[in-house]
């Protein structure tokens, strides 16, 4: 008997293989007739335009072992690795990676690495590429705001788990709103079996735009959907377009869904946006009860166009793209350790309930957490979101202090994981040592130069200097705020006691196992 597959499913394979040889057709295009000449610099793998197209695949599944094989191999001297469509130039070194972080933005360019590797420019628009103003908002507004806006990111996380994990005939207390509880009072439940990233993303987008665009519209499940969607779509569309020839990218654009999202968030964000324009037309930018969100900042900062709903919705777009999927990746890491490791419940739960019943809940109070702020940090070192970050377009040519050259037009960046896995800074590296980093601070005497909002050229998740991520002290809150929660309110454990879920890896981006799920229930003892 020979199988048939139904039409549509035909069809469907046709257009895939279709599209798969476009693209790898556009790539060989784009790899053969661009690109700074790097000869000086050796490389991993072939170095002809062929091998290095084939190695440039290769990278997609094993970068990896790819990247660990150079940083072995040139021992802490400049080598690149062959991507699909690019070569990249990888520094280990404590000079160069210091050098790229010092380097001034119109030498080396980190708005442009991002553009080249995601394409904003051609998905939520060129104005985000040309005029990133909301990054500088971000970073004079949103950490200055953080201990006020505390209560509001802790009230956030504590409804959202509560509405997503659905414990029913827990009997918890439904009025959240009083964040002072030591912990929630609860009634046994049973073992409910959750997809983590799904259940996370939704808690992480909630109190992400409760702080971005406010109460209620951070409750509204369409906005979270689109919000969720979009970001994802960003990732996706963007990694297709940058794999395209230049020439091809604004035809490619038209066949995106970005005008679509927009027009579904400024439908729901456009109401917000006027209300909060006559006020200030009214009142100027001060007036009872104005509300202390991203939103308002931007609102005040936009000048011309910006201030149109529609740009103002794209900015939270764009800025919710940044937020989301990174602080998901970053809390499920954690969860899969923890469901996978339940000795580690019992310490944690000690330090937080040590510090909540003499401090209470407050951002203050976070900083006391060395425990749960350690274990996330560990986290992020063994997995991570990504092996290579600090990622930066030449301008023009640079020359680090030692005298490498990197001629204008080279990608470079940060061998972030190898280094993050170098004996020389970590003791055991391949071991996963929740407390590490709380043993650090204390060894080292300063407090915060191992915590998790804190960069160094060994620890480089978040980048490193002037340009590091401007949202990770609000990530640092929320994700030890929810690591806290979680110990204090729930019991979790994985399915039939499994192993931790691998990560996934594609290319140089890690994401925690899609698949995979969680057990919860209301804590017993
Ligand atoms: C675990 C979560 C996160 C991780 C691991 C992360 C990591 C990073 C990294 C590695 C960079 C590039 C830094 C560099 O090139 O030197 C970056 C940039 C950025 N991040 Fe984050 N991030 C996270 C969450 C967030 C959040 C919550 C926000 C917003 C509230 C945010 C907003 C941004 C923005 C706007 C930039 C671009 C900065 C610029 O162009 O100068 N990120 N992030």
């Amino acid at each position: 008997m020979s199988f048939q597959l139904p039409e549509t499913l035909t069809n469907l394979s046709g257009v895939i293989y279709g599209v798969v040889g476009f693209v790898a057709a556009a790539t060989l295009i784009v790899k053969l007739s661009q690109g700074p000449n790097l000869d000086a610099i050796p490389a991993i793998g072939s170095n002809t335009w062929l091998g290095s197209w084939w190695a440039g695949f290769r990278y997609l599944t094993n970068a990896q072992d790819i990247i660990q094989e150079g940083y072995e191999k040139f021992n802490s001297t400049p080598f690149r690795v062959a991507e699909p469509h690019c070569w990249t130039v990888l520094v280990s070194s404590r000079a160069q990676v210091e050098g790229l972080a010092k380097a001034p933005e119109n030498e080396l360019s980190a708005l442009e690495a991002i553009n080249n590797e995601i394409q904003l420019e051609y998905t939520l628009g060129p104005e985000i590429h040309h005029n990133p103003y909301h990054v500088e908002v971000l970073r004079s507004h949103l950490t200055r705001n953080l201990e006020v806006l505390y209560p509001e990111i802790r009230d956030e996380i504590v409804s959202s788990f509560a509405d997503v994990l659905d414990l029913r005939g827990n009997g918890e207390k439904s009025d959240f709103t009083n964040v002072c509880y030591l912990v929630l009072i609860r009634e046994p439940s049973e073992w409910k079996c959750v997809p983590a990233i799904s259940i996370i993303e939704k808690v992480i987008c909630r109190t992400n735009n409760r702080i971005f665009v406010g109460y209620p519209l951070c409750r509204n499940p369409d906005w979270i959907d689109l919000n969720i969607r979009c970001t994802f779509d960003v990732f996706k569309s963007g990694l297709l377009i940058a794999r395209l020839p230049r020439f091809m990218r604004q035809l490619a654009a038209r066949f995106t869904n970005f005008p679509q999202w927009i027009k579904r968030g400024a439908k729901l964000l456009g109401p917000v946006i006027e209300e909060r324009q006559k006020h200030l037309s009214e009142y100027g930018t001060e007036w009872d009860d104005k509300p202390n969100d991203l939103l308002s900042w931007l609102m005040e900062d936009a000048e011309g166009l910006e201030s149109t709903p529609k740009c103002l919705t794209t900015r939270i777009l764009v800025v919710n793209t940044a937020a989301n999927l990174t602080t998901s990746h970053a809390f499920t890491h954690g969860l899969f350790y923890l469901a996978a490791n339940p000795q580690y419940i019992q310490p944690l739960r000690e330090e937080v309930e040590g510090v909540i019943e003499k401090y209470g809940w407050s951002k203050a109070t976070m900083s006391r957490m060395r425990k749960v702020d350690s274990f996330l940090k560990e986290c992020q070192r063994v997995e991570g979101m990504a092996m290579v970050t600090l990622s930066r377009i030449a301008l023009k040519e640079f020359t680090f202090s030692d005298g490498t050259v990197i001629p204008k037009g080279a990608q470079i960046g940060a061998a972030t994981r190898s280094l993050h896995h170098d004996k020389r800074f970590y003791e055991n590296p391949e071991v996963f040592d929740p407390f590490r980093f709380a043993q650090m601070c204390d060894e080292d005497g300063s407090g915060s130069r191992y915590q998790l909002a804190s960069t160094t050229p060994e620890s480089l998740f978040f980048g490193l200097g002037k340009q590091a991520c401007p949202g990770r002290f609000l990530v640092a809150n929320e994700l030890k705020t929810m690591l806290a929660h979680v110990v204090m309110t729930y019991d979790v454990k994985l399915e039939d006691d499994a192993k931790r879920p691998p990560s996934w890896h594609f290319d140089s981006m890690i994401a925690a196992n899609p698949r995979a799920k969680v057990m919860f229930r209301n804590r017993v003892d």
